[in-house]
């Protein structure tokens, strides 16, 4: 008799044959109908699926019954006796998870290792998971037979996709399919096709995915071949589906060792709640209840528990006798599927965030041989991988899985830090990020890491004063409020989160557009997955660092010192690594992460996704002098008037004052008088009116300091009037229009004062060459604008580069740098000492034309007196005078 189309096709997806009947056979007697009512649907395929998936949860209650316990009842109020005098006996014994601390390598206030302290929160006690019950799409329990797993196959050798079907479907009677070591049939039959098609259902149903990332299938079939895998895997590349999914499709419990408890009860209910109806798995620590111990140490005492996952930290591993214990039975029942090591990177002492109990993990092969391990992380240089290898005993055994760490949607930036503050007292740095944060959207979700919690709670509080809502998150916060400040993130009610490095694994926010490092990480490895919390969901999001190598660096080194365990001389070279990628201005970004991981994927350029390329490319700037890497202030384009942190007292007097327009990266001397007038960062409006309180006597020149491009916008106007420019000349503008190359300084000195203003725009245009972009970017029309009004400033645009002749690059450069400079109170480097500009030949040339025009209209006036005299009409100046120009 052929087949029926649906048995057919669930065998096709690797369910064993009489498995399938069996169900088809429940399907018709739930239905009373025959098999030839029964369309191949996928309704019906779906339908079948949750009864044969239904069996376990069957048999599973069933098995409570047979025991006594319910194990959804945390109180476990009946169970047997043996199991309540050993939960009794556990009572207050905390031999297992005793300590959950991972102890403060590197200094007690930070919280490098800080994020393993996990106080005892009533709130968070999760409840055991272990009886979630899978729901069928219509949301009640799957009907089904209970008693199927007799006519199931039962062989132990039976390995691959029999022994999905048959663990799903009820077990094979407690065969330990993977006691016996894998024979090249058994590899081979896991490594078919059938097991991809059995993954593939499994991650669609249970995980509601519609395919699977760069080698997370190939890691998973090696590792239900019974191998040791090690899988390198950038952050949000989906290394938690690489043991999920091989844990819910091969018989036993995959025992997870997870470095954070709160990392770890996110793991257990994401997967309790999957869409797919829930993944049984459960967790241990000392912050349980011990009737919540008790209950879970019952389910995985059962013949078949019903968990398939069981979440465990690194120290309830090595130092409870309880979990060893337990351990040993499940591996003597041949119910351990094997071991995951998540976050692997901490097994290794030269890694960033090596925690001891971590490098215990090497027992796991010395007292269960046959069970696999699978080690994962997101951050391993080949030294740290080699020594993740070695520690975990599988150096000789493991298949090695790196996917390429490019995250080609995030862009890498450092910014120069400023220091000092503000004109009107505000600390710059703080403006800058608030400006920064602004500029982003104000509720677009981010991240800020800072180096200590003081240092946490004082930018979240400065960014809530400053309308951004922020909140802050470290280690000495109790995990309710941490769980809180998460949950509001996740729901969008607080912006960015403001935290130590406390915050960062496991955190799974998708829309995450930027990571912004307040001060440096303490090494590359730890900035990368920091950095990389960063547009997991693929979309453009930045990594940006706001860099003083020098107070970050001494900050980290103290605490390096400070700290007792762990390998200094490691945590020195890292810190070094991070200061010079920080200090890098040449080299690709993307290029140097990927290199320090030893990761060669990258053979084209990052596309302009870092600044240093970015610059290189769109800019023309090459950072280099006498063969180092040097150059101007990196600034955050959208907000000139803070960019300039050489503009600050000690930033301007320790680099000693290189060209604030940046094109040629020329040293010069630092500008007398700087310190006495520079306070930096000095907002515009301040600016302003320190210029005007400065403003001299009418005739006088005017002082440099303190001249914003406002500033010496107005005083284009001033000087205008004070120069005794032709009143009603307006063609004095039209004509500048008309010539483009025309010097502009001079066209505006001459211009009346009423309408210098529209001089300084239209000349500004006719500079530029390009009046649409003068018009776009009031920086470089007002920039360029006071240097036509003044000789000084006049100088400054000079020697930004020659007008009219520039790239648009080169003249956003040029004016920016004439705002930094204004903003820094001097002009800065071309220009030399304030007051004594360096005035370029054709600066000259402008001051002669200009002496000779105010001696025309002297003899114009002259003449016009005489005219007057003569009853004559006075003859047309402005055209005459702007063609001796
Ligand atoms: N095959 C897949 N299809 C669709 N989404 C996936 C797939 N694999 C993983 N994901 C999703 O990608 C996100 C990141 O996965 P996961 O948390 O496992 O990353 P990770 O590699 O562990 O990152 P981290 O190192 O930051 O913890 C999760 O939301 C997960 O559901």
């Amino acid at each position: 008799m052929p087949l029926h189309p649906l048995i057919r096709r669930l065998e096709d997806l690797g369910y064993c044959s009489q498995t399938v009947q069996a169900a088809f056979r429940t399907l018709l007697n739930q239905r009373d109908c025959h098999a030839e009512d029964v369309c191949d649907s996928e309704e019906n395929v779906n339908s079948l699926l949750d009864i044969i998936l239904g069996v376990q949860q069957e048999d599973n209650e069933h098995s409570e019954d047979e025991d006594g316990a319910a194990t959804c009842d945390v109180s476990g109020s009946s169970g047997e006796d043996e199991d309540s005098d050993e939960a009794s006996s556990s009572h207050g014994d905390d031999d297992y998870d005793s300590d959950i601390t991972g102890g403060g390598n590197y200094g007690e206030d930070e919280d490098w290792h800080a994020q393993a302290q996990e106080s005892t929160d009533d709130d968070l006690v999760m409840v055991p998971q272990t009886t979630v019950r899978r729901k069928t799409n219509s949301g009640k329990a799957p009907q089904g037979p209970a008693r199927r797993r007799s006519t199931d196959m039962g062989s132990h050798q039976q390995v691959g996709i029999a022994a999905f079907a048959t663990a799903n479907a009820g077990g094979n009677g407690g065969a330990p399919a993977w006691m016996a070591p894998p024979t090249a049939e058994e590899i081979e039959s896991v490594q078919s096709g059938r097991v991809e098609a059995l993954l593939e259902f499994a991650n669609r149903r249970v995980f509601g995915n519609d395919g699977f990332r760069p080698n997370q299938l190939e890691v998973m079939k090696t590792s239900l071949s019974g191998r040791d895998v090690f899988v390198l895997m950038p952050t949000g590349g989906g290394k938690s589906l690489c043991y999920q999914l091989p844990a819910v499709v091969s018989p036993g419990i995959t025992v997870v060792v997870c470095p954070l408890l709160s990392l770890l009860q996110d793991q257990v209910r994401a997967l309790c709640s999957q869409s797919g109806g829930g993944v049984p798995a459960t967790f241990l620590s000392s912050q349980q209840t011990q009737d919540e111990v008790i209950s879970v140490l019952r389910e995985l005492r059962k013949e078949r528990p019903s968990c398939k996952l069981l979440y465990l930290t690194p120290e309830a591993l090595v130092k409870g006798n309880r979990i060893k214990d337990l351990l040993d039975r499940l591996h003597q029942r041949g119910r351990l599927a094997r071991f995951v090591i998540d976050e692997a990177h901490c097994v290794s002492t030269w890694g960033h965030d090596f925690r001891p109990d971590y490098a215990q993990l090497g027992i796991l092969k010395e007292r269960y041989q046959r069970v696999p391990i699978m080690a994962l992380t997101a951050t391993a240089t080949e030294e740290v991988k080699k020594d993740i290898l070695r520690k975990l005993s599988i150096d000789r055994t493991a298949t090695i899985f790196k996917t390429s760490f490019h995250r080609p949607n995030l862009d890498f930036i450092v910014y120069d830090k400023p220091t000092g503050n503000t004109a009107d007292g505000k600390p710059a740095d703080m403006e800058m990020l608030v400006a920064h944060i602004t500029q982003k959207g104000v509720n677009t979700s981010g991240i800020v890491y800072c180096l200590s919690r003081e240092d946490c709670e004082d930018v979240a509080r400065y960014l809530n004063d400053s309308g951004i809502r922020a909140a802050h998150y470290h280690a000495g916060m109790t995990p309710k409020q941490r769980t809180q400040v998460q949950n509001k993130w996740r729901d969008g009610e607080v912006a960015v989160v403001v935290a130590t490095i406390a915050f960062g694994m496991g955190i799974d926010k998708a829309n995450v557009r930027y990571v912004i490092h307040f001060s440096l990480s303490k090494s590359l490895e730890g900035y990368f997955q920091e950095a990389g919390r960063a547009g997991r969901d693929g979309l453009p999001s930045e990594c940006v660092i706001y860099s003083a190598p020098k107070k970050d660096g001494n900050r980290l080194s103290f605490m390096i010192h400070q700290g007792g365990k762990g390998n200094r001389d490691a945590a020195m070279r890292h810190l070094q690594e991070m200061v010079e990628y920080c200090n890098a201005r040449r080299r690709c970004r993307h290029q140097i992460l990927l290199q320090y991981f030893a990761d060669n994927s990258l053979t084209a350029g990052c596309g302009n996704r870092c600044d240093n390329c970015n610059n290189r490319n769109n800019r023309g700037w090459s950072y280099m002098e006498n063969g180092q890497e040097l150059g101007p202030p990196r600034l955050p384009p959208w907000m000139p008037l803070l960019e300039d942190p050489e503009g600050g007292r000690v930033n301007g007097a320790k680099r000693g004052g290189r060209t604030a327009g940046g094109g040629a990266g020329q040293k010069r001397p630092a500008p007398a008088g700087t310190a006495d007038i520079n306070t930096g960062f000095q907002t515009a409006a301040s600016l302003m009116q320190a210029g005007a309180s400065k403003r001299p006597a009418q005739g006088k020149s005017r002082p440099f300091g303190f001249q914003t491009a406002a500033t010496l916008h107005n005083n284009a106007t001033a000087n205008a009037a004070s120069s005794g420019g032709v009143q009603g000349s307006g063609l004095h503008a039209a004509r500048a229009q008309q010539r483009p190359t025309q010097p502009s300084g001079f066209v505006t000195v001459t211009g009346g004062g009423s309408y210098g203003n529209a001089h300084v725009t239209s000349d500004a245009s006719a500079i530029m060459g390009k009046s649409a972009d003068a018009a776009r970017n009031p920086f470089m029309r007002l920039g360029a604008g006071s240097s036509s009004t003044n000789d000084q400033a006049g100088a400054i645009t000079e020697s930004s580069g020659a007008p009219g002749r520039r790239s648009n690059a080169a003249i956003m450069a040029a004016n920016a740098a004439i705002v930094r400079a204004a903003a820094a109170g001097c002009v800065l480097g071309d220009s030399g000492v304030p007051r004594k500009p360096v005035i370029s030949a054709r600066a000259h040339a402008m001051q002669a034309a200009s002496a000779r025009l105010r001696r025309q209209q002297q003899a114009m006036a002259q003449q016009e007196a005489a005219a007057v005299k003569a009853s004559r009409p006075a003859a047309p100046s402005s055209s005459l005078l702007i063609e001796d120009l």
